[in-house]
């Protein structure tokens, strides 16, 4: 049999289930998943490898409308990942109040099969997800259109299925033991941005950025620093917390994340810097890894 291999390009809007379909697919926890919208914010590979193919998912930020260049490094993002794609997963969550014409103009970018998942079924009734699925068959015509769980593996299979299927044939193109095209660093970053996610309200998370400056690997431990940025003096504050025992809540928990990812002890030292309005600055998002 000819070995195969493609680019499935998981799109939404934010919030809709992307990361946690992704994880779903690919058995691993590569994209962190909060309930906040707009956590995922770089385009990550998650890669499925066996002897006869390799699936190259790609998990993108949620389809926004930018406010800064943040956001538009992210948006540039999905359209790089629609451009690559074999396939294209584009998921909803079946309650969403969906606003398609960003959605619709992006897929103008690509003549790759289209296919709908419907998430989160398992917050809706029987009739819901029919309604949605004749709405999503008038609206976009997809290849195909799956009514899924990604949180409770639901359908998950189907899915996989139709991905194999229509996998064209080609060599691999990672090495076949590839997981994803991201380092360690990165993931560790992940990790405490996915707390800083979890820990604080309101516009703390979106303006928080955070930095891996060092990573020791050593056989009995990982010595990992990051820099956590953050806009202004204020946020600074509130990472901290009193006594500083936000920042101690934080680092504890990315720290057992980090255990369980790595295999390893860890040791977390995290520092808080300000730098005004990174967001909106091209050579600071360079440099924090944003084209
Ligand atoms: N009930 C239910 N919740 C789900 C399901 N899939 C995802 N969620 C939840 O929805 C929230 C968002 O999930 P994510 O996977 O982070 O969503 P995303 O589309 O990657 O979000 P962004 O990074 O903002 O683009 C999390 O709280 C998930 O646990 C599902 O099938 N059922």
């Amino acid at each position: 049999m000819a070995h195969k291999a493609g680019f499935v390009s998981i799109i939404g809007k934010p919030n809709a289930g992307k990361s946690t379909l992704m994880n779903a697919l690919v058995g691993e926890k590569m994209s962190i998943i909060t309930p906040k919208a707009q956590t995922t914010r770089h385009r990550i590979l998650g890669i499925v490898n066996t002897d006869d193919y390799q699936i190259v998912f790609s998990d993108t930020p949620g389809i926004i409308k930018p406010h800064y260049a943040l956001h538009e490094s992210m948006m540039h993002q999905v359209d790089g990942s629609i451009v690559d794609a074999d396939l294209i997963l584009l998921v909803t969550d079946i309650h969403e109040e969906f606003n398609e014409q960003d959605v619709i103009k992006k897929l103008e970018g690509s003549t790759a099969p289209l296919v709908v998942l419907i998430n989160k079924i398992d917050l809706s009734t029987e009739d819901e997800v029919k309604e949605k699925v004749e709405y999503w068959q008038e609206k976009l015509n997809p290849k195909a259109i799956y009514a899924i769980s990604a949180l409770l593996d639901h359908n998950i299979k189907a899915v996989m299925d139709f991905v194999l299927d229509g996998l064209p044939e080609h060599p691999a193109y990672y090495e076949k033991d590839a997981l994803t095209d991201r380092n360690d660093r990165f993931f560790a970053s992940e990790m405490i941005r996915a707390q800083i996610f979890k820990q604080y309200k309101k516009e703390i998370p979106y303006s928080t950025e955070v930095i891996v400056t060092a990573f020791v690997e050593g056989e009995k431990l990982h010595r990992i620093s990051a820099e956590i940025i953050v806009e202004r003096d204020s946020q600074k504050n509130i990472i901290i917390g009193t006594k500083g025992e936000m920042l101690k809540i934080v680092g504890t928990y990315a720290r057992r994340d980090m255990e369980d990812f790595f295999q390893k002890k860890i040791f977390l030292e995290m520092f808080v810097k300000v730098i005004p309005d990174w967001r909106s600055k091209k050579n600071y998002l360079k440099k924090f890894g944003y084209e």
